[in-house]
């Protein structure tokens, strides 16, 4: 079997599987020409090229449920000039992409102040409207409470993450690979945890007098506690901005179902089987990071659905090979007292164990780069786990880093979304069915949570008895009484806090 075959450069979209794009709209990408940048659009329009679209309808996470709040293919959601510009490029012309990650830990010491960053976000814990004022406090509360066992992490891979290297290493391979294919442009990394923050990386961009920007978070899917945290950012910090406001920009919100990314992913996966004894014997165990259930069915995030049709390209592209070994999806890395999606992985880990299962192989789905979870929580606690619960061997596909056809399929996507700067109504039908412009960041943003409304809880109805609902309004309590705490002993300057030696960390 060949695994390491990986000179691939995929110029189409692979929507087959869609339950958006129809299977005849799939064939007919693969003659969708590859749009050069030999185009420029009208000022400060924006496309965006997956099935992302409105999230703010209270929605359950199947498909089927999905396709009725799915945008129509081709619409866009724009208010200014409306068409695909053919005028050629300009010597004027500096293109940038700006790579969108989460950020991690550098040292021990940045461990605490980059949970502070992550917990102080409303699009990671959004409290009720009245509380909002509390958000910087209680960010501050866990992230010193949670610091000593997230430490205990990142000291056994290292002392640090690994996330800035890997998105450095990749943003450069990016602007080779966009070289390579006649499009020079600048690539930039802005994180939203950790160094280099994504205003860094803006002011760069200023300096540089980028004039066309291309948006890429680096999730392949979206879920509004990434990819739409960040763009919630940059969005007030282009608000703010007179350069920022008038630079022509496009967001690709999430592309897991680009052909390329799939082929890298199965590419990895086949070649991590071909290690086992009996290949065809192993389950395949797609590991997700989990978001709290809440997100996806009041909140409306596409991140399940998304994940869930990602699993779909992948295995069917494995079926293409001949490979039709059993799979199964979970949701890893849960924190704090809320429901997350479902099934755990570490429960599946077990279940799996006791039906009998001994070969086990572990693909991280979510991410595009090694980083905590996959180092520390798959490597060694699910690892520890499987073989307890009677996995007699375990394997895991390493993250894609700087895979050459996932780098080569991620510049394709630059360079198909560029022509589409400040189009709306995509006049070529085909083009309206492989892609699906959306707007600005703003315009993107507005799909989904137009309301900023508080992210709902849980479970609603009480129910008597140890049960899930008891768990969860303990919890409450548990939170209102800390904030209780907390107010008291901010307003007093007496307290618990001030007893641990805690409170003066919060000035
Ligand atoms: C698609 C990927 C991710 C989703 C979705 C996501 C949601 C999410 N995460 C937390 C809380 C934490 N995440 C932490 C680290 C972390 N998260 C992701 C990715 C997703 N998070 C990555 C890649 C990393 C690791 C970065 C690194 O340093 O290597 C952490 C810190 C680590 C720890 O203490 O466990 C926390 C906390 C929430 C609450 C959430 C959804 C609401
Ligand atoms: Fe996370």
């Amino acid at each position: 079997m060949n695994c390491g075959a990986m000179n691939v450069a995929p110029t189409t979209s692979y929507a087959s599987r869609s339950p958006f794009v129809s299977r005849s709209a799939a064939s007919r990408n693969s003659k969708f020409p590859l749009l050069l940048p030999q185009a420029i659009c009208t000022p400060q329009r924006i496309c965006c090229f997956t099935n992302l679209s409105k999230y703010n309808s209270s929605l359950g996470s199947s498909k089927q449920q999905l396709n009725k709040w799915m945008l129509p293919l081709g619409s866009v959601v724009t208010s200014k000039s409306q068409n695909i510009s053919t005028a050629p490029l300009t010597g004027d012309e500096r293109i940038g992409v700006l790579l969108l990650n989460l950020g991690g830990p550098e040292t021990l010491e940045d461990v605490q102040p980059f949970l502070f960053n992550l917990f102080a976000d409303p699009d990671i814990i959004r409290l009720p409207r009245l509380f909002r004022f509390l958000q910087k406090p209680l960010a501050q509360f866990i992230s010193v409470v949670r610091a000593p066992k997230s430490k205990e992490g990142y000291a056994s891979i290292g002392g640090g993450s690994p996330l800035r290297q890997i998105t450095d290493a990749q943003a450069e391979e990016l602007k080779k690979s966009l070289w390579e294919k006649q499009v020079p442009a600048k690539v930039y990394v802005g994180m939203r945890y950790w160094h280099p923050f994504t205003e860094e990386a803006i002011e760069q961009i200023k300096r540089d007098g980028i004039t066309k920007l291309v948006v890429l978070p680096l999730y392949p899917q979206f879920s509004i506690s990434t990819s739409g945290s960040s763009l919630r950012l940059l969005e007030s910090i282009f608000r703010e901005d007179e350069y920022l406001v008038n630079m022509q920009h496009t967001v690709i919100p999430s592309w897991y179902q680009r052909e390329g990314y799939i082929k890298a992913m199965t590419n990895l996966i086949e070649k991590e089987l071909n290690t086992f004894d009996c290949p065809e014997k192993v389950v395949i165990f797609f590991s997700a990071h989990g978001v709290p259930l809440a997100y996806v069915e009041e909140a409306g995030d596409p991140y399940k659905a998304e994940m869930e049709e990602c699993v779909d390209l992948i295995m069917e592209e494995l079926e293409k090979r001949k490979i039709t070994n059993s799979y199964t999806l979970a949701y890893q890395s849960r924190v704090g007292p809320v429901e997350w999606l479902k099934p755990y992985t570490d429960e599946t880990i077990m279940e799996l164990g006791r039906k009998g299962v001994k070969n086990l192989l572990a693909v991280p789905i979510s991410f595009v780069s090694e980083h905590i979870e996959t180092l520390e929580e798959i490597d060694v606690e699910y690892k520890e786990l499987a073989l307890k619960s009677g996995i007699e061997k375990w394997g895991r596909v390493p993250a894609l880093g700087c895979e050459p056809t996932f780098i080569s399929d991620l510049a394709d996507a630059v360079i198909e979304s560029l022509p589409y700067v400040g189009a709306m109504a995509v006049s070529n039908l085909e083009a309206r069915q492989s892609l699906v412009p959306l707007g600005s960041v703003e315009e993107l943003l507005a799909t989904y949570d137009s309301k900023r409304r508080e992210l709902p809880p849980p479970v609603t109805v009480w129910e008597w008895g140890w049960t899930r609902s008891a768990e969860t309004w303990n919890g409450r309590a548990a939170m209102l009484a800390v904030l209780v705490l907390l107010v008291l002993e901010v307003t007093t300057g007496e307290g618990f806090l001030r007893q641990w030696g805690i409170l003066p960390l919060f000035h």
